[in-house]
């Protein structure tokens, strides 16, 4: 397990129960989406992942090693976070500097460095960007900093906190593809989110947090059969699915490729799917 959290309580200084005695373990190579409403715990549970919240009780394990023994330093190397407010992560005074700093931070051989700057620079669609500074660039071209900056970096592990956020059409096509690099390449993604589209298309699993606990943990389709539960009606279900049942088709369909393989089953078997419910019901 590339994670392993067990019974994590984490209690604020004001009394506020954030986690409230949080399991969950997570392979390496994993995708996983991080759901809830707000104030359900989902950011606390990220900070201890990379040392900036510890455990009121509690064990977090990251990569082996145990989280609560390492300083902030030792956890970056192993989980890159991308911050949902890019201003909270950005400094230099270029792009190309910004995105160099982890590399050189980590003490990566110049060109390593050099290799890992470029390549983050490129897919997040940055290059034309390397000299300009951070602060003259769009909310949704900074959150690309944010995340090339954690890119090149190198770890198993990256953590995105609400990455479609503020970010158009094309730049969610580009973090998709990325996701898909990034799994291929075996890196362990962990995305806190509530965009069940973005959800449904690139993550393996769900664990939806509520009130400090996980309420639910599996596959994305699973979670989308029991309709009825409030882990379930408490989110815009994906288009697709949304969709199906538009169409009154009994199972859940969750990407655009099974809905488009649903249809095709359709026309092939010569099995028309049910009536499509009427809208006003
Ligand atoms: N620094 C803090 N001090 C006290 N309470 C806090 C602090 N940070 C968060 N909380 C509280 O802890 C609970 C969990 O907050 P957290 O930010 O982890 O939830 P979340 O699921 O990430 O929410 P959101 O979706 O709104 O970002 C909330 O009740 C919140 O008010």
């Amino acid at each position: 397990m590339v994670l392993r959290i067990d019974s994590l309580i984490h209690r604020y200084p004001n009394g506020t129960t954030a986690l409230a005695g949080v399991s969950l373990a997570v392979r390496a190579g994993e995708r996983v989406a991080i759901m809830g409403p707000n104030g359900a715990g989902k950011s606390t549970l990220a900070r201890h992942l990379i040392g900036i919240a510890r455990p009121t009780s509690g064990t977090v394990e990251v990569d082996g090693r145990d989280a609560t023994g390492l300083g902030i330093a030792d956890l970056a190397r192993s989980v890159g976070f991308v911050f949902q407010n890019p201003d909270d992560q950005l400094h230099a005074a270029t792009v190309a500097k910004e995105v160099g700093f982890g590399p050189r931070n980590l003490g990566f051989p110049a060109d390593r460095r050099t290799a890992l700057t470029t390549w983050a620079l490129r897919v997040t669609g940055l290059t034309a960007e390397a000299d300009s500074h951070p602060r003259h660039l769009s909310f949704g071209e900074r959150k690309r900093v944010a995340l090339a900056s954690v890119l090149a970096m190198d770890t198993p592990i990256i953590v995105l906190d609400e990455p479609t956020t503020g970010q158009d059409h094309r730049s969610v096509t580009l973090l998709e593809e990325l996701v898909g690099d990034l799994h291929k390449k075996g890196k362990t993604i962990v995305a806190i989110t509530h965009d069940t589209d973005f959800c449904a298309e690139n993550f393996d699993r769900i664990v939806v947090l509520a009130e400090g606990r996980v309420r639910w943990d599996g596959p994305v389709e699973r979670w989308l059969e029991g309709a009825e539960d409030p882990s379930v009606s408490a989110f815009e279900q994906p288009q697709m699915t949304r969709l199906g049942r538009g169409l009154g088709w009994p199972a859940p369909v969750v990407t655009v490729d099974s809905f488009l393989d649903r249809l095709t089953d359709h026309a092939e078997t010569g099995v028309c799917p049910p009536s499509p419910r009427p809208l006003n019901t």
